[in-house]
């Protein structure tokens, strides 16, 4: 046995192995139990099934339509049942378990507030239930053994007009757990730059954000977000890709975006199960991850919707790992571009990276040690 092979990750390692998440949406991410309970109790009636594994069913098939636009349309049944205080209270603790529960240490979870407020609720009274939810999740999680940091992300819909408002509303909690601001929704004819005055603010105010770009609309969304907008990150960007020849000869040749980007070490939040659903991926291995990874971009890997798309972090790397042979060294450079990428301050990134992750990652590339004294004891014939 070499000592490479013990470092392929088995699914129990990526499980247990540090990851950290920076793109995921709190209305994309409920547990199909939790939404026949809230609908149940609100008198919520349009769910397509009552029963949990039927409805987790439906929202992935539905799902998989191969266009971001019909992908968009299922959270209005997520949406339906967050619109009270204990339901936001109760979907962002879980959350926070949920995460927990699959090995992720640090999470930025986002959501758009506007879109909870059918129920009477103020923008202040969403963030806050939400904040309580996250708080009370990690506290949760610290009973049943596991660590985790979660900080929101506060996204306005690009095709609605609130952007400003819901940039000022991040700015004001941005000490009290909301970490930066997104813009979401459907890309196509709604360009980041009707934005612009939100963004604008943002910087003004040295704040943080991300900009959903590049994922169902090509290089200029990306153009948009970087040089107009100015995003710290891009949500996806993975059409960055159109920006990259691969020559016959493998000779690879980056456009001035794609360079810029890569040069710049621009965060990219790539989500691939969610890119094979909305039809911006043909399949894992023809996912730009694997090409983006090879040239050093600064990627990452995230869920996007957990719910939607079937997944958790440790399904994306266990999809990665067994479609491009990643190891637990892979693993953790992505973890630690995704630690590098977050907004929260530089000197806890960097805690988090020493002190957490690197000794996580350390931890369980030393298994293969102690496994390999056991499997090996009586068979010394074969060494030599
Ligand atoms: O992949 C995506 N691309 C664009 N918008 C998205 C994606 N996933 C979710 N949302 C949108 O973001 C809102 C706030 O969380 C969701 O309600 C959904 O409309
Ligand atoms: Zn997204």
């Amino acid at each position: 046995m070499t000592s490479q092979t013990p470092h392929v990750p088995t699914a129990d390692q990526i499980r247990r192995a540090p990851k950290v998440l920076l793109h995921d949406h709190l209305d994309g991410g409920l547990r199909p139990g939790t939404i026949i309970e809230i609908a149940r109790a609100t008198g919520y009636d349009g769910l397509p099934e009552t029963e949990p594994d039927k409805l987790g069913i439906w929202f992935r098939e539905a799902a998989d339509s191969g266009s971001l636009e019909r992908y968009l349309e299922t959270f209005a049944h997520t949406c339906a049942v967050m619109q009270t205080r204990e339901a936001l209270f109760r979907v962002a603790a879980e959350c926070a378990q949920d995460l927990a529960e699959d090995g992720v240490v640090y999470a930025e979870v986002r959501y758009a507030p506007e879109q909870h407020l059918e129920g009477g609720l103020t923008l202040e009274e969403v963030v806050e239930a939400v904040n309580e939810g996250f708080r009370e999740g990690e506290r949760r999680a610290r009973e049943a053994g596991h660590r985790i940091r979660v900080g929101a992300l506060l996204t306005a819909m690009r095709h609605a007009a609130r952007a400003l408002e819901i940039a000022e509303l991040a700015n004001r909690y941005r000490d009290s757990g909301v970490v930066g601001f997104d813009i979401a929704g459907a890309e196509a004819g709604y360009p980041p730059t009707r934005h612009l005055d939100a963004f604008e603010y943002l910087k003004r105010e040295n704040n943080h954000f991300t900009i959903h770009a590049g994922e169902a609309f090509g290089l200029p969304s990306i153009w948009q977000a970087l040089q107009w907008c100015g995003a710290d990150r891009l949500g996806h960007g993975v059409r960055i890709i159109d920006d990259i020849e691969v020559g016959d000869d493998g000779e690879v040749r980056l456009g001035r975006l794609a360079a810029y980007v890569r040069d710049k070490r621009v965060p990219l939040e790539l989500c691939p199960t969610s890119n094979l659903q909305t039809g911006a991926a043909a399949s894992y291995a023809e996912h730009p991850i694997g090409l983006l990874r090879t040239l050093h971009f600064r990627a990452t890997v995230n869920t996007d919707n957990r719910l939607m798309s079937g997944t958790s972090m440790s399904r994306e790397f266990e999809h990665l790992v067994e479609t491009f042979g990643y190891t637990l060294d892979d693993m953790q450079w992505f973890t630690v571009n995704a630690m590098k990428s977050a907004f929260i301050p530089f000197d806890e990134r960097l805690a988090m990276i020493n002190d957490v992750i690197k000794p996580g990652y350390a931890e369980l590339k030393s298994e293969w040690l102690f496994r390999q004294t056991a499997t090996t004891s009586g068979s010394a014939s074969t060494a030599g």
